[in-house]
């Protein structure tokens, strides 16, 4: 087969380390009747073990070369395949409830995580590589440095574990970042329930627009110092102090204030 030369405006880094790519197929633990989705195939390496364990594999593939590679591999009548870019993809497309994974192209990874809360009630489980400093991000607890709207935002969604470093050598070309896996769990409601999705999500980007503030200067047009002591909140904290519950619960509060961020 003709040799692939890596699209770096793809965000191509291929896995070749074996190793690696068996201990994410055994973190994913598909079963034959499982609903996966794998997003940006490319050479198949996660590709090839996963579609020998299921059924059907359903990928997205924005790489026209790479799709037609892949629709000539000895497996390809297992592959059920979406070519195009997976920000624009439907997964409600898909029937089922999914199991989704992927050595994500490192260039639009946050804006597709941010999109997953979206169809929350649809995943099993997800399994991603990723940038090593995303990861970091996503499983940040309150009051450390990585911590910010990532983590909160995904939090509300998702339980998340980092499972595994992965060093630059382990792909082809090797990124110039360290990588790590991520699984991520649907977790609906347990940090509460925010009435307002909208206004939640709004109330998070504006606390972590201006981290340096506390978040009674703020919030201040919005909220009176009372409000927030009585959610828990200590109005002289900075965004990054509050816990993912207490913004949850922050942004229902207003809401029944009738203040809208
Ligand atoms: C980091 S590579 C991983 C390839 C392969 N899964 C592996 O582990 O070796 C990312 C893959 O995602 C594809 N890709 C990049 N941007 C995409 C997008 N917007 N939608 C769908 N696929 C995309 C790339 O063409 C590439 O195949």
């Amino acid at each position: 087969m003709k040799e692939h030369r890596a699209r770096k405006r793809f965000g191509q880094n291929f896995l070749q380390d074996k190793s690696i790519i068996q201990d994410i197929v055994r973190a994913v633990r598909p079963q034959p009747a499982d609903t996966v989705i794998e997003i940006g195939p490319g050479l198949a390496a996660i590709t090839e073990p996963l579609a020998k364990a299921v059924d059907k594999l359903h990928v997205i593939e924005i790489d026209r070369d790479i799709v037609a590679r892949l629709r000539t591999l000895p497996f390809a009548s297992k592959l059920e395949i979406y070519e195009g870019d997976v920000l624009q993809f439907d997964f409600a497309s898909v029937p089922g409830r999914k199991k989704i994974v992927g050595n994500l192209p490192y260039n639009i990874s946050t804006p597709l995580l941010f999109r997953f809360g979206e169809y929350v009630d649809e995943i099993v489980d997800m399994h991603f590589m990723l940038q090593k400093e995303v990861v970091e991000r996503m499983v940040a607890e309150a009051g450390s440095n990585d911590y910010g709207r990532l983590s909160v935002m995904l939090q509300y969604f998702f339980e998340m574990e980092n499972l595994l470093d992965v060093p630059p050598q382990a792909f082809n070309p090797a990124p110039k970042v360290d990588s790590a896996v991520v699984r991520m769990i649907p977790q609906r409601g347990r940090i509460g329930i925010a009435q307002d999705f909208q206004h939640f999500s709004a109330l998070v980007k504006q606390a972590f627009q201006q981290r340096r503030k506390t978040i009674h200067n703020n919030l201040k047009e919005w909220v009176d110092d009372a409000r927030l002591i009585d959610v828990g909140i200590d109005p002289g904290w900075r965004p990054e102090r509050i816990k993912p519950e207490l913004y949850v619960a922050l942004s229902n509060i207003l809401l029944d204030n009738g203040a809208c961020i």
